[in-house]
C-alpha cells in the first residue's frame, strides 16, 4: 500500500492539480485533494508507504512502442532483462518489441519464448510486433492470423522497409481484415544505398555519403496510399524529413487511418548538433536538417505527430567505435527519454508538458489498444514519478542497457523518472534522492 501525498497529477489526458492517491492491492483506491492517514484502518497501517511528492509529478508508467531488445541473437547488445531494466529506469512500464532479432519475429515460438522470458524480469509489459515478412525478407508474408492468436500488438519489417508495393498491399489488405496495425519503417533502399547521415551540408563537410529525405517520404506517400486503398490502420516508425510530415498531415485532412511517432533524438537534434565523426551520431533515418527537426517539433505540439517512440537501439561500443561509416545505425533512448524531451522542448516552450505526457501515456494506449496510460479510480496501479527539478549529467556508465551509444552523453538534463510502479509494486526507485 502506497500514498502519495502533494503529488503534481497527471491522469493521462491533463494536469489535475495537486492530489493525494492512495494505492492498494496493485489499484488506484483513492485520488483525492487530501487523504488522512488516519482514515486508514489501523490493522492495515503498518503496511503502508507514504510518498511525498512534494510537488513532483505523478504520471501513468511510460509507453514505448519502439524498442529493440535484441534477445534473441544479439545477447551482447541487451537482453530482454536488461532493456526490461533500463525501460523501468526510464519511468516506462510498457514495450514494445521490434523483430529484427534473431531468428526474426516471425513465428508463434519465438512470440512465445520473448512473452515467456519477459514474465520472469521485473514487470514491465513487454509486447511483441511481429514481422510482416518472413525473416524481414519482404517476399512472403507472415501468418497473421497465428500470430494475432499468440499476441503480438503490430507488424512491421522495422529495421528494413518492404520495398515491394505489391507484398506491402497483400499486407495491408490482410492486417485491415485482422485489424492489426501496420508499422512502417519508410526506407527505399535503392535512394538510400549507401548512405551513412543525411544527406545536407553536414554530411558534404564530413565527406560521407548522404542519405536523402526522399528515401523516407517517397515511402511514406505510397504507403498512405496502399492503407487507403485496403482500409488498414498504417503507422509510420521515427519520423524525420519534414516532407513525410506533410503527406501525414494531409492523409490525416483526408480521412485515412494514419499515426505516427517521433524519437527524441530527431526532435531535439540536426545534423548540425553532429560534433564528431562517432558512431553514437548515427541513426535511421539520419537527424536531418534544422527545418526538418522545426516542423517535427510544431507537428508534434500540434498533434500531427502522435506519439514519441524511443527507437531504443543498443548497440556495443566495439561496433559503435568504428565511426560513422564504420558503425551500425542506431541509438540507445530508454533511459534519456524524459529527461531529453522535458529539458529541450517543455523548459524552453516548444512544446507543452500535458502534450508531452499524453504523448507517452494515453495516446500510445489509444492507437495499440492497452488498456493502461491512464490513471483513474480502480485502474491499474502502472505509474511514474518524476522529479521535474533533479538535474543530472547523462552518464552512460550509469545506464542499466547494455547499450552505452547514446548522443546524449555529457548533457545536463532536468527532470528525470525517480519511481515507476508496476502492479502497485515499486519497480525502480532512484537511490539518490
Ligand atoms: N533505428 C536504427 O538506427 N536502428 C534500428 C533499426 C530501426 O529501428 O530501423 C536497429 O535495430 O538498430
Ligand atoms: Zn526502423
Amino acid at each position: 500500500m502506497i500514498l502519495f501525498k502533494n503529488v503534481k497529477l497527471f491522469d493521462g489526458h491533463s494536469l489535475i492539480g495537486e492530489r493525494d492517491v492512495l494505492i492498494k492491492n496493485n489499484k488506484i483506491q483513492l485520488i483525492q485533494n487530501d487523504i488522512d492517514e488516519q482514515s486508514i484502518p489501523m490493522d492495515i497501517l503498518h503496511e503502508l508507504k507514504i510518498i511525498n511528492g512534494n510537488g513532483k509529478l505523478l504520471a501513468p508508467g511510460f509507453i514505448d512502442v519502439h524498442v529493440h531488445l535484441r534477445e534473441p541473437g544479439f545477447e551482447y547488445k541487451e537482453t530482454i532483462e536488461t532493456g526490461s531494466l533500463a525501460a523501468a529506469k526510464g519511468g516506462f512500464t510498457t514495450i514494445c518489441c521490434m523483430p529484427n532479432t534473431n531468428p526474426v519475429i516471425d513465428s508463434i515460438e519465438t512470440v512465445q519464448s520473448i512473452k515467456a522470458k519477459a514474465a520472469i524480469n521485473n514487470g514491465v509489459s513487454v509486447n511483441c510486433i511481429a514481422a510482416i515478412t518472413v525473416s524481414e525478407r519482404g517476399e512472403d508474408l507472415t501468418d497473421f492470423v497465428a500470430l494475432r492468436e499468440a499476441g503480438i500488438i503490430a507488424l512491421s519489417d522495422d529495421g528494413r522497409g518492404v520495398q515491394d508495393a505489391k507484398v506491402m498491399q497483400d499486407a495491408f489488405m490482410q492486417a485491415a481484415e485482422l485489424k492489426i496495425p501496420v508499422i512502417i519503417h519508410a526506407e527505399d533502399e535503392p535512394l538510400a544505398k549507401g548512405g551513412h547521415m543525411h544527406a545536407g551540408e553536414k554530411a558534404e563537410e564530413l565527406g560521407i555519403k548522404g542519405i536523402p529525405s526522399t528515401s523516407e517520404s517517397v515511402m511514406v506517400a505510397r504507403d498512405i496510399l496502399l492503407a487507403e486503398a485496403a482500409n488498414a490502420h498504417v503507422h509510420f516508425a521515427h519520423l524525420s524529413a519534414k516532407e513525410s510530415v506533410r503527406w501525414i498531415e494531409h492523409a490525416k485532412k483526408m480521412g485515412i487511418n494514419v499515426t505516427c511517432e517521433v524519437t527524441p533524438q530527431h526532435l531535439v537534434m540536426n545534423d548540425q548538433d553532429i560534433l564528431e565523426d562517432h558512431g553514437n551520431f548515427k541513426v535511421n533515418p539520419p537527424i536531418r536538417a534544422r527545418e526538418d527537426q522545426n516542423q517535427l517539433i510544431s507537428a508534434f505540439q500540434s498533434g500531427i505527430i502522435d506519439i514519441i517512440a524511443t527507437d531504443h537501439a543498443p548497440h556495443s561500443e566495439e561496433e559503435k567505435s568504428r565511426g560513422i561509416k564504420g558503425s551500425p545505425f542506431g541509438m540507445v533512448g530508454l533511459e534519456t527519454a524524459f529527461a531529453v524531451l522535458y529539458s529541450k522542448l517543455v523548459l524552453q516552450h516548444k512544446v507543452s508538458l500535458e502534450r508531452l505526457l499524453q504523448a507517452m501515456t494515453s495516446r500510445p494506449a489509444e492507437i495499440f489498444g492497452f488498456k493502461n496510460g491512464i490513471i483513474e479510480p480502480n485502474g491499474e496501479a502502472n505509474l511514474v514519478l518524476v522529479d521535474l527539478d533533479k538535474r543530472k549529467l547523462v552518464d552512460a556508465n550509469n545506464f542499466a542497457s547494455k547499450g552505452k551509444n547514446s548522443p546524449f552523453i555529457g548533457w545536463e538534463l532536468q527532470g528525470w523518472p525517480i519511481m515507476t510502479i508496476v502492479s502497485g509494486e515499486i519497480i525502480h526507485e532512484d537511490k539518490e534522492v
